[in-house]
């Protein structure tokens, strides 16, 4: 069953935490978006682990070097999941996975900027990823002609464990569910919803649905 996750894109821990008080009834993942630990710091990864210890907690660091120190920060802090970036050398990711073994938690690759995604998920998941998420960005997503259908048929035949990030809303989730892809992450759809709960919700009935 593909999981749901919520990137949470706020800025504040209090309205991090508010909005996933509402959601977490529906929710698998819980993401830190990475604007909101820029501004925030490590303390709203453990403000949100503390908060839902039963929920998985994904820290969206993006790191691109450093991959060993910065999956221990995100670890200590109470992190699930750490992302590192596709784009950046196998070093830095087998850093990060080297961390996950050692926390028992899991590092997952973002291939943000990264020309074939699918190629690139192939060799990652190789290095002991959990997951590789096919990504396109806020700005990519901004592009005129942007369609999240390029992530969906990607995951389709990418043979590897995938999330699609990128645009997931109520009209894509079916098909997002029916590519296979792992985890399907959701940001805007709920968080910039008038009611988040109703989002989260119609976004897992439709993953849960025959
Ligand atoms: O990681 C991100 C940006 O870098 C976003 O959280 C991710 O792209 C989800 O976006 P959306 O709001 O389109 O669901």
């Amino acid at each position: 069953m593909t999981k749901l996750q919520v990137a949470i894109d706020l800025l504040k821990t209090a309205d991090a935490i508010a909005l996933a008080t509402k959601v977490a009834p529906y929710i698998d993942i819980i993401e830190l978006g990475t604007p909101l630990i820029k501004s925030e710091g490590l303390s709203v990864i453990t403000a949100m682990k503390e908060a839902f210890p039963d929920k998985k907690v994904f820290a969206d660091f993006k790191t691109a070097d450093a991959g060993a120190l910065e999956a221990e920060m995100a670890f200590q802090a109470g992190a699930d999941y750490i992302t590192i970036l596709g784009a950046t050398g196998d070093a830095t990711i087998s850093g990060a996975v080297e961390a996950a073994k050692k926390y028992n938690r899991a590092v997952v690759v973002d291939t943000i900027g990264v020309k074939d995604r699918v190629k690139r998920a192939q060799e990652v998941i190789k290095l002991g990823v959990e997951f590789v998420e096919l990504h396109a960005g806020l700005d990519e997503q901004a592009d005129p002609g942007y369609s999240i259908q390029v992530l969906i048929d990607e995951a389709s035949r990418a043979g590897v464990p995938v999330s699609i990030a990128g645009g997931v809303n109520l009209k894509s989730i079916e098909a997002v569910k029916k590519s296979g892809a792992t985890v399907a992450v959701a940001g805007a759809a709920i968080y910039g919803a008038e009611d988040p709960a109703a989002a989260a919700k119609a976004l897992k009935e439709a993953l849960l649905a025959d």
